[in-house]
């Protein structure tokens, strides 16, 4: 009898039309090249120098972003053939591992949720470990899992019991669920158990008789008057052991763990990767799960029977021994109606991956991702010995596995180690899960990315523009760690794996370079303007057709791309196009800055963990999808001096064509003024009109008037 289907694919419908585009707007793109190079030997200007500048990095990123297009794939999974390929007792265990970092940032009662609904996962239990890594080295947080792991006793056989799909409670809670003769009861645990936590996090203390397990108090010991979050000896505390503890039912609970690393301020930790690696080597110790889930604490599941469908490629008995990860997308709770700052990442999550997924796989994505542990984490090249270390539970807490615990969780545990340069989470960048995907793909590993139509996991994402702005930055800062780095993924990776894969990466590494032309025809083109030089060719010449071909065909490639085959909305899409030139001018240029500073030995930058917090107000603007700019961020300059500057320039265009008829030789300029016009308008708003908190700072738009009649001056000096 063949074996049952447990997974498919096939390729996208629009493979052709993507190839064909491929070719013509390629052949289209080296005449618009060529005619740069005549100017540049017969009419050479600093004008026409910028431009094919601009044009050439436009030219080399689009070529390299058409290796996602050239074969996208779609998948789907069976989970309801599992039970016929393998049976229950045959699933591997499963370690989830959840990362936390700062408890004003990422309040403990949102961690513990995200906890819940993976300990309620429909997994058998005694195959299933929760570990919380907790970088902020607090004891709110472990005093949060503490009463977790009390509410989980009753939450766990609730969720069972009625087929609860929202496992997070929150959630559920949120969602007005079904009532069931214990909901109430539930209920207002789980609200008592969140004001107890609120409470201790608010006081900024932990009153000692709020902890009355004398097991519990030796951990809080722990925290002396000189422990600080970046100085402090490792916390390990078992909070549910599978083997002692049952739930109300009296079924056998998952292990719960909580971990907070040794940290000294001398040491560099390495970000959420030097976590992730001790979070890998300590449940190595313990539990030893052949299957490893990173989360990140923000990311809860929403769904119950998503190890399933990871198990559906890592169980299936034709599975390619070389299939090292299931990566499941990023997907969002919280975004607003039309994604004011495109937060979706739709272009990332659910197109380009797919793309990805038709050559060597999806890259990781810092969270969603389903490990198989002896691909990312070789224990037996270390020191961990985890042949020897058979967990029956019996050993949780014993002496020696606590122990070496602690030991694989000091901060001088790595040195002279492979880790985090051949084995685990690899450092030497803060994007982390995209270098490690990409150094796992050059050693040959694929991965297969799942995307279900009910999202496997949701997490928040920043609602305010300084937020958005800065984690874009951070990310592309981390990108130009990737590619100007030992292992390139133009260079080595090109060599070490399929080419096409290879240049996927080297597009997203050298993203941050799209700020050259942004910026170029964000001022150029308007400045020209404003001093009465055409910079283009006349609408009356055949360079014209040219030029509106390339915008043209660019935005409908990828309009049709995200709102026709992705299924977005066109104001969603519209949004996205904006917040491109928002990031180009801001967040992409600011990651070249900072990172030449960093390269320089100039300055240094960390991981500014993002903020999972919203107030009223914020949340209020952001909802009615009013843009926020409040906060007097230097972000903003170059936005706003560009709103500016393209205003001014678009007026001073009408004006010209109504006073001297110059049409014919300005139109392209103006075009383009009056298309950044049209993007700017809520900056302009924000500038003026608004009065709420999400104004632009006056400090903000009075410097950026100067700013722009300097760039004037400057340029009449040249013109
Ligand atoms: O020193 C650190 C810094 C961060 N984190 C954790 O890392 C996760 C991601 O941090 P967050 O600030 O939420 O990052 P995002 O801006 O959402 O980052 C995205 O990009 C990161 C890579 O830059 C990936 O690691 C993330 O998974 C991905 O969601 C969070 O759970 C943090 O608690 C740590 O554990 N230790
Ligand atoms: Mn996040």
């Amino acid at each position: 009898m063949p074996t049952p289907l447990l997974h498919s694919s096939k390729p996208l419908s629009k493979t052709w039309l993507n190839r064909i585009f491929s070719l013509i707007y390629a052949v289209t793109l080296s005449l618009l090249l060529l005619r740069h190079f005549r100017n540049l030997i017969y009419s050479r200007t600093s004008i026409s120098v910028a431009l094919f500048v601009a044009d050439f990095v436009f030219a080399f990123l689009w070529l390299t972003s058409q290796c996602f297009h050239w074969n996208p794939i779609e998948r789907k999974v069976f989970p309801e053939n599992l039970k016929q390929v393998v049976t229950e007792s045959e699933y591997p265990a499963l370690d989830v591992l959840i990362c936390t970092a700062d408890i004003t940032k990422e309040p403990p009662v949102g961690v513990v949720n995200t906890a819940l609904s993976v300990l309620a996962y429909e997994y058998p239990t005694e195959k299933l470990s929760v570990y919380i890594s907790d970088d902020g080295g607090s004891e709110m947080t472990l005093y949060a899992f503490m009463e977790c792991a009390k509410f989980a006793k009753h939450w766990i056989p609730y969720c069972k019991k009625h087929g609860v799909v929202d496992r997070a409670p929150e959630v559920y809670f949120g969602n007005d669920p079904a009532k069931y003769p214990q909901t109430d009861e539930i209920k207002s645990m789980y609200e008592n158990m969140k004001s107890r936590v609120e409470a201790v996090v608010q006081s900024g203390s932990l009153r000692s008789d709020r902890v009355t397990e004398p097991e519990f108090r030796d951990a809080f010991s722990k925290w002396t008057p000189d422990f600080t979050r970046r100085h402090h000896p490792t916390v390990i505390q078992i909070l549910l052991d599978n083997n002692a503890d049952k739930d109300v039912a009296g079924d056998v609970m998952p292990n719960l763990i909580y971990v907070s690393r040794e940290k000294n301020s001398d040491k560099p930790h390495n970000f959420k990767a030097g976590a992730l690696n001790v979070m890998l080597r300590v449940s190595g110790l313990m539990t030893n799960g052949p299957i490893v889930l990173v989360l990140d604490c923000d990311m809860y599941s929403n769904d119950p029977e998503t190890p399933l469908r990871a198990l559906c490629y890592f169980m299936d008995p034709n599975a390619d021994p070389k299939l090292g990860f299931v990566q499941f997308p990023q997907r969002f709770s919280t975004i607003n109606k039309n994604d004011i700052y495109a937060s979706e990442f739709k272009p990332e999550t659910q197109i380009l991956s797919l793309g990805m997924d038709g050559l060597l796989g999806a890259q990781f994505m810092g969270t969603g991702g389903f490990f198989k542990r002896n691909v990312i984490s070789d224990n037996s090249s270390c020191g961990v010995a985890t042949g020897s270390v058979q967990i029956n539970s019996k050993s949780l807490k014993s002496k020696g596995v606590l122990d070496s615990a602690h030991e694989v969780a000091s901060c001088n545990y790595e040195d002279h180690t492979k880790w985090g340069s051949e084995i685990g989470f690899r450092y030497g960048t803060i994007t982390e899960d995209t270098y490690t995907s990409f150094r796992l793909h050059c050693e040959g590993w694929k991965s297969v990315l799942c995307n279900p139509k009910r999202a496997a996991f949701l997490g928040g994402s920043p609602s305010n523009l300084n937020d958005t702005l800065t984690q874009i930055k951070r990310w592309y800062m981390g990108f130009l760690e990737i590619f100007f780095n030992k292992y390139c993924p133009l260079t080595y990776g090109v060599r070490s794996m399929n080419p096409l894969h290879a240049l996927c990466y080297t597009h997203y590494t050298l993203r941050s370079f799209w700020s050259i032309p942004i910026i170029v025809y964000a001022f150029l083109p308007q400045i020209s303007l404003i001093n009465s030089v055409p910079v283009f060719t006349k609408v009356s010449e055949n360079g014209f057709l040219l030029y509106v071909f390339l915008f043209l065909g660019a935005y409908g490639k990828d309009f049709l791309d995200f709102v026709v085959f992705a299924r977005g909305s066109t104001l969603r899409w519209w949004n996205h196009q904006r917040m491109w030139l928002m990031w180009g001018l801001s967040s992409y240029p600011f990651a070249l800055l900072e990172w030449s500073l960093k390269y320089f030995g100039l300055s240094t930058f960390g991981f500014s963990v993002t903020s999972k917090v919203v107030n009223e107000e914020q949340s209020r603007l952001y909802e009615e999808g009013m843009i926020e700019f409040g906060v007097e961020s230097v972000l903003f300059f170059p936005i706003s001096v560009a709103s500016v500057v393209n205003l001014w320039s678009f007026v001073k265009g009408v004006m010209d064509v109504v006073i001297n008829g110059r049409l014919d030789e300005f139109f392209v300029q103006i075009f383009i003024s009056g298309f950044a016009v049209v993007n700017s308008w809520s900056v302009y708003e924000c500038m003026v009109l608004r009065k709420d908190r999400g104004k632009m700072p006056l400090k903000i738009t009075l410097a950026s008037i100067p700013a722009a009649m300097l760039i004037y001056f400057l340029s009449s000096l040249v013109f």
